[in-house]
């Protein structure tokens, strides 16, 4: 069974994938997969630009865990949507150095629930978990993942309304 870990950056992916290594369950980064299908670096915004077609296309499936803001994209059996409140992503974004543009690129992108509609086009709803790291622990968010990837715990799919934050700064 393969589960993929998705959100908008800055919602914990990373920081989830290391405690599940510290736990023993290893997690495979999206970027780890992506080497063949890297059409150009955008040097602006210190970014890799992928053929996502040919690379979903060309993905065999395996077991576990990968994560990365792509990998809805995937042909998993499960996802997980990290979600965090617009205000706090900026923050967390901020506190990393990222531009003022991105900061809010990311913040608006979350506001609109981008990725969650993305998975939504992809998979069928029971396939797919969302989870809230706004008011939690990253140690609280592997947990209930890991419950949800056991069987242990249903699916939810209780969006967050983060109307308020859109078209403006945060
Ligand atoms: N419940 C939580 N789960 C995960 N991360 C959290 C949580 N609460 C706070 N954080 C903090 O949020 C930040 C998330 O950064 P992280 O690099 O893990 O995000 P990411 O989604 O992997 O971003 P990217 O897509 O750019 O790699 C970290 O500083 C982490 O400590």
């Amino acid at each position: 069974m393969m589960t993929a870990l998705t959100g908008t950056p800055g919602t914990g992916k990373t920081t989830i994938a290391a405690i599940f290594t510290a736990r023993g369950i290893p997690v495979v980064s999206q970027k780890e997969t992506m080497g063949p299908h890297i059409l150009e670096h955008d040097a602006d915004r210190d970014t890799d630009i992928i053929d996502e077609d040919a690379w979903v296309d060309a993905f065999v499936p395996m077991e576990g865990i990968i994560e990365g803001h792509l990998t809805h994209l995937l042909p998993a059996d499960r996802v997980v949507v990290l979600r965090c409140r617009p205000d706090i992503l900026a923050a967390r974004l901020r506190a990393r150095g990222y531009s003022e543009e991105k900061v809010q690129e990311n913040a608006e992108a979350e506001a609109l629930d981008a990725i969650l509609i993305e998975t939504l086009e992809v998979h069928p709803e029971e396939q797919i978990t969302v989870i809230d790291t706004t008011d939690q622990s990253p140690e609280q968010t592997a947990d209930e993942i890991e419950a949800f990837i056991r069987g242990d715990a249903p699916h939810s799919l209780a969006v967050p309304d983060w109307s308020e934050y859109l078209g403006r700064r945060v």
